[in-house]
């Protein structure tokens, strides 16, 4: 009953992050000074600590919201090693520059008592601001904690966590989120002195849903090391990259416990097989419960999931464009591409169905090719008239033949009609003008390849996921892109995959463009990522406008 309540007002006052100290039972009414203390690690904790993070992502998603264990302390470490309270404040990657507390005032009089008091406090356990102010989030929590059941220890569970020297856990850790957050601090709950992270990477990788989009291992690791500094520097901290499931989960004869969740359980398991077979003792399994996804779609899973994060960036700005002083910003150009068969002719087509004018590059390349056009006679001049149609035509399909497949020769058919289509495309672009159009989307198949950046203001690309074999080696085989291929263009498999091979990966075009969209799913599904970005982009449009309206 507490925690949304003390979230919400949280929202207001924070922007980026929130610290979560837990303190129970502490009393800043006394006036006289407060000084943190260590408590245990208790099951309650793990609930508390899960529950925090499954109402943030639903109350105040846009916060990183980190729960902070340095006051936590088993009895065994405290007895071991030094007892005291809080030596000296740990210094958090973000100082503080409020401080926000649950506790109830009885009356107005005391609240300048108790932020005092609460401002001492959080300047023993913490490096703060020299500016630092105090909120009362939730005076009138009174009332509540009447009402609340867990409320005066009746329901609360005080029994005590148990916790080992060294804890393992392992995952992919992409768009660190509430799920992940709730498993790396129980884990940290749990740890007495060393904390292992397997990271998968690499091959681990190749199965994930928008697998282009998974940050990358150096970026993951990096925020796992912030976030983990943060929660309890006191412990040791190993980071490793996963190529197989296991890791040094299997080997390490220091590890006492693997804190898995529902779906990764029988993976624990499995470790602890892997275990015994190379006579090491048995981890024990301690399992935390998945975080509900109140917002999940329905093509996205009901936990709260990176491949759901990762869903929900389709169609939104990944990356600000880089300005084009050269191009004049209306219209506005999109140069929308993606491999063959990724479904890019589909999303302009909806593009155009919602106002934007379609300038099909295929198109402009054949009509480059006419009868008359000077590409015509460079072209029959390249590649011999053994490409002629009777009627003096050129057989596009002779000509694919030659090209596809063989970089060099697509080389020399490209240099020749690229410039060409550019200057068809301009001409377009200069029409769409004069019609009093606002947004263009040059449909472009090879648009980066042919390093037509500077054509466009932004770079939109679509996607339909490539398969790979256990080598790595790209064969698509079996792939979306080349059933599309081979059934509208009534071409060999073979001649789909050749075609597909003289264009960039995914991965490559993805990292360069500005707008993501994949055709993996429903029809339906593609319309809503294509409505979110063409709603997303005349708000940028609009703020471009403004900006240059307002500037001197
Ligand atoms: C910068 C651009 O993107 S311009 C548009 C692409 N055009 C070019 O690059 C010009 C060179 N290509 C051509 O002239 C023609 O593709 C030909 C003559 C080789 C074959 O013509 P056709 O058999 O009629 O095929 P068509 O032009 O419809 O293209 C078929 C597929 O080949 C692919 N393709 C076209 N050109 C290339 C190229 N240069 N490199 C790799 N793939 C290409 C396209 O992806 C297209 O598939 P898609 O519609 O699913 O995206």
């Amino acid at each position: 009953l507490r925690i949304a309540p003390v979230l919400t007002s949280a929202a207001q006052v924070v922007e980026r992050t929130l610290y979560v100290h837990l303190h129970p039972g502490l009393n800043l009414s006394t006036g006289g000074q407060v000084r943190p203390v260590y408590i245990p690690p208790l099951v309650d904790l793990c609930t508390l600590i899960s529950r925090l993070y499954s109402n943030a992502a639903d109350i105040c998603a846009h916060l990183d919201v980190r729960v902070l264990l340095s006051n936590v302390r088993a009895q065994s470490v405290a007895l071991s090693g030094n007892n005291g309270p809080f030596p000296t404040p740990q210094t958090l990657s973000h100082s503080p520059e409020v401080v926000l507390t649950d506790f109830p005032i009885q009356d107005s009089g005391q609240s300048s008592l108790v932020t005092q008091c609460l401002q001492k406090y959080a300047g023993h356990c913490y490096v703060c601001k020299p500016s630092l102010s105090s909120v009362l989030l939730y005076p009138r929590l009174k009332e509540v904690e009447e009402d609340d059941p867990d409320r005066g220890g009746s329901g609360a569970q005080l029994k005590p966590l148990e916790t080992f020297s060294d804890v393992v856990v392992g995952g992919t850790f992409d768009r660190l989120h509430g799920a992940h957050k709730t498993l790396l601090n129980i884990s940290c709950l749990m740890a007495n002195r060393r904390f292992v992270i397997g990271v998968c990477d690499q091959e681990l990788l190749k199965n994930k849903v928008l697998k282009e989009l998974i940050e990358p291992y150096y970026q993951r690791v990096q925020k796992l090391q912030d976030f983990l500094n943060d929660v309890k520097p006191s412990l040791k901290y190993e980071i490793v990259p996963l190529s197989d499931p296991f890791g040094p989960s299997i080997s390490d004869p220091e590890l006492q416990c693997i804190v898995v969740s529902e779906e990764t359980r029988k993976g624990g398991e499995a470790v602890n097989r892997k275990r015994a077979e190379n006579g090491l003792a048995e981890l024990v399994l301690y399992e935390i419960q998945l975080l509900k996804d109140a917002h999940h779609a329905d093509i996205e899973e009901e936990k709260i999931s990176s491949s759901s994060l990762r869903t929900r960036l389709l169609g939104t700005l990944l990356k600000h464009p880089s300005p084009q002083a050269d191009l004049p910003l209306d219209p506005y150009v999109i140069g929308l591409t993606g491999g063959s068969g990724s479904g890019k002719s589909s999303i302009a087509h909806r593009l155009e169905a919602l106002g934007a004018v379609r300038i099909d590059c295929d198109q402009l390349g054949h009509e480059a090719y006419l009868p008359g056009t000077s590409a015509y006679h460079k072209v029959i001049q390249e590649f011999s008239p053994d490409i002629l149609n009777e009627d003096k035509t050129i057989n596009r399909r002779v000509l694919g033949g030659k090209v596809f497949g063989n970089q060099e020769r697509l080389k020399a058919l490209t240099d020749i009609v690229w410039p060409e289509i550019a200057l068809l495309v301009k001409k377009r672009i200069k029409q769409a003008k004069e019609q009093g159009k606002h947004v263009c989307v040059v449909d472009a198949a090879v648009l980066l390849e042919a390093g037509w950046t500077y054509l466009v203001h932004e770079v939109w690309v679509a996607t339909i996921p490539e398969e790979e074999d256990i080598l790595g080696v790209l064969t698509l085989s079996r792939s979306q892109a080349v059933k599309r291929i081979v059934q509208r263009d009534g071409v060999k498999e073979e001649d789909a995959l050749r075609r597909l091979k003289s264009q960039w990966t995914n991965a490559k075009l993805i990292e360069h463009a500005n707008v993501v969209l994949c055709t993996l799913w429903e029809p339906d599904v593609t319309q809503r990522q294509v409505l979110k970005a063409w709603s997303l982009l005349q708000q940028r449009i609009q703020k471009r406008q403004e900006e240059i309206k307002s500037s001197p």
